[in-house]
């Protein structure tokens, strides 16, 4: 059988970050909530959890990269929720935010979470946000910590 390498899914002792768009903030609030329910029901400490905020998600990338390289965190958590309009601005905004949060994760040397929600319509947000389609701010929190308890398997 070969050897398995996991990450436990205990938060405690680790320190998170977590960055969160306050465009359409109905919704960004809710993967927050869920984020920080997945956290500290794994053990995190109030005090070794800080939360950004920034105007949208094309701003979330800049604080990750200052976050990521202050060396305060063991992973950082990146929230909001892009929905479509009418004009192609919705295109731009998701590939600059995934794009500039894939490059931080990559330099960063810390799992740095993409828990940004792209949706066409409002209602599949609502429905990622909380309700029938789960909570994404909870799945990439605890995916947060699983990848903290991996990464350290590697020092
Ligand atoms: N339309 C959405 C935005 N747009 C704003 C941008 O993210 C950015 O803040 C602005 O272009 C100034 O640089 N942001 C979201 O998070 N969600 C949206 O649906
Ligand atoms: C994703 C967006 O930027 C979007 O909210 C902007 O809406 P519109 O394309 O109608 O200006």
């Amino acid at each position: 059988m070969p050897r398995m390498i996991e990450g436990t899914l205990s938060a405690e002792g680790k320190r998170f970050g977590i960055i969160v768009a306050r465009f359409n903030d109905f919704i960004s609030d809710r993967l927050l909530g869920g984020a920080l329910d997945a956290l500290m029901r794994s053990g995190a400490a109030d005090e070794n959890i800080e939360v950004a905020k920034v105007p949208g998600a094309f701003e979330i990338p800049l604080i990750a990269d200052k976050m990521a390289k202050s060396g305060k965190y063991d992973a950082l958590i990146c929230l909001g929720a892009v929905i479509r309009g009418s004009t192609p601005h919705f295109d731009y905004v998701c590939a600059e935010a995934s794009k500039g949060i894939a490059h931080v994760s990559l330099g960063a040397g810390i799992p740095v979470m993409f828990g940004i929600l792209t949706t066409d319509t409002i209602e599949q947000a609502i429905e990622r946000a909380g309700t029938k389609a789960g909570n994404k701010g909870w799945d990439v929190a605890m995916g947060a910590i699983e990848m903290v308890n991996l990464a350290e398997q590697f020092k």
